[in-house]
């Protein structure tokens, strides 16, 4: 199934400059092995009358994590909810979702259903409250297996079996038959790791799932959902705000402001040197900064409302490194080396890294 929207001027929109962005199969129907997993193509959300995702591009290939990052209310949660068909009620969506060289945006929610646990798991923010408390753990395992295969529910039972062994539950035949408050918290935890892979998805979409829990159990559960099954591994879609963890976790990062792309790229390459302005100030702010001796730099002000955006680039107003051109129009992706792509009209004329900018700001 190909959706208008995937021919359609909108998904090779102007805003998608670099040559590897729009390349040749963005427009083309024919789906090649060459396709990556995962293909967002001009994704906006709006809501009444604002845009809160702006058209933003960016792919996830198989077995690769790609952490989106960004502060608070950059569109990093609908985003991942536009690719899980599970955008809230009220908001319009528009661009293309490819999955596995299908379109799934628009694609009606009983094909969203058979997608979710398939091919695409969530790990919500609150990933313990998926767990219902009046269901064992291993029927909620088996209904899950069952809901997109076609299997005995002997076969389901014994898949559940499997999933909650390999997520590290010991005397796991036995434990499938006890209730979510019979498990101790790190055992939950395993319990829902054991949910988002027992139909072995090949992404995994993950909203800050460990945000409220230690480091230390942040980076198992982390590690634990993208281990490799029969060889391969899940690839994730990480979103969160903490650019350590995306920095342990993250092949690449995708960086989003107001809604807008603003840099991806290898996660090693950007976090060390940033391009953009905006991924500088948020590098700059990382506590281990701290570490050397200086003040603790800050991006100064804060992001704009989404109904209150200023012309130009959005962030213009808070970049010490704004130029006129900068408030008038909105940057666009640009190729900037090493798979690194930059929406920053000063990209060639800013210091690389760009992190220097934000040293004497508080
Ligand atoms: N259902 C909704 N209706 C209207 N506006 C919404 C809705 N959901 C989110 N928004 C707005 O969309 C913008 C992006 O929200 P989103 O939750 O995607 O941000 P985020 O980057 O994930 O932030 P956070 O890190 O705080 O979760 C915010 O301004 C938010 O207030």
């Amino acid at each position: 199934m190909t959706g208008p929207d995937v021919t359609g001027p909108d998904v090779t929109g102007a805003d998608v400059t670099g040559a590897d962005v729009t390349g040749a199969d963005v427009t083309g129907a024919d789906v090649t092995g060459a396709e990556p997993l995962l293909r967002v193509r001009d994704l906006r959300i709006a809501g009444q009358d604002t845009e809160l995702v702006r058209g933003l591009s960016f792919e996830v290939d198989r077995g690769e994590t790609l952490a989106v990052v960004g502060e608070s209310g950059a569109g990093k949660s609908l985003t991942a909810r536009a690719v899980l068909g599970l955008t809230p009620p009220g908001l319009r969506v528009s661009g293309s979702v490819r999955m596995d060289g299908q379109e799934f945006r628009g694609a009606p929610e009983r094909l969203y259903r058979r997608i979710r646990g398939r091919l695409v798991a969530f790990v919500p923010q609150d990933a313990l409250s998926v767990l219902s408390p009046v269901h064992t753990v291993g029927d909620q395992l088996a209904l899950a297996a069952r809901s997109v295969r076609r299997l005995s529910r002997r076969a389901a039972g014994e898949r559940a079996v499997a999933a909650l062994e390999r997520a590290g539950i010991p005397d796991a035949a036995r434990r499938a038959r006890a209730y979510p408050h019979e498990f101790s918290g790190g055992m939950r935890q395993r319990v829902v790791i054991a949910m988002a892979t027992v139909n072995d998805p090949a992404l995994i979409v993950a909203d800050e799932p460990t945000t409220a829990l230690d480091p230390v159990t942040q980076d198992r559960i982390l590690r634990m959902l993208v281990e490799p099954r029969e060889g391969t591994r899940p690839a994730m879609l990480l979103v969160t705000h903490d650019l350590a963890v995306a920095a342990a976790h993250a092949d690449r990062v995708l960086v989003m402001y107001a809604g807008r792309f603003v840099e991806s790229g290898p996660v090693g390459p950007v976090l060390r040197r940033p391009r953009a302005p905006y991924t500088g100030g948020l590098v700059a702010s990382l506590p281990g900064q701290l570490a050397t001796g200086r003040r603790l730099p800050s991006i100064g002000g804060s992001p704009p409302r989404p109904g209150a955006l200023p012309s130009g680039c959005a962030f213009a107003p808070r970049c010490p490194a704004a130029a006129d051109e900068c408030r008038v129009r909105e940057p666009q992706p640009r190729e900037a080396g090493d798979g690194r792509l930059v929406a920053c009209h000063r990209l060639v004329d800013l210091p690389d890294p760009v992190t220097g900018l934000f040293k004497e700001r508080v």
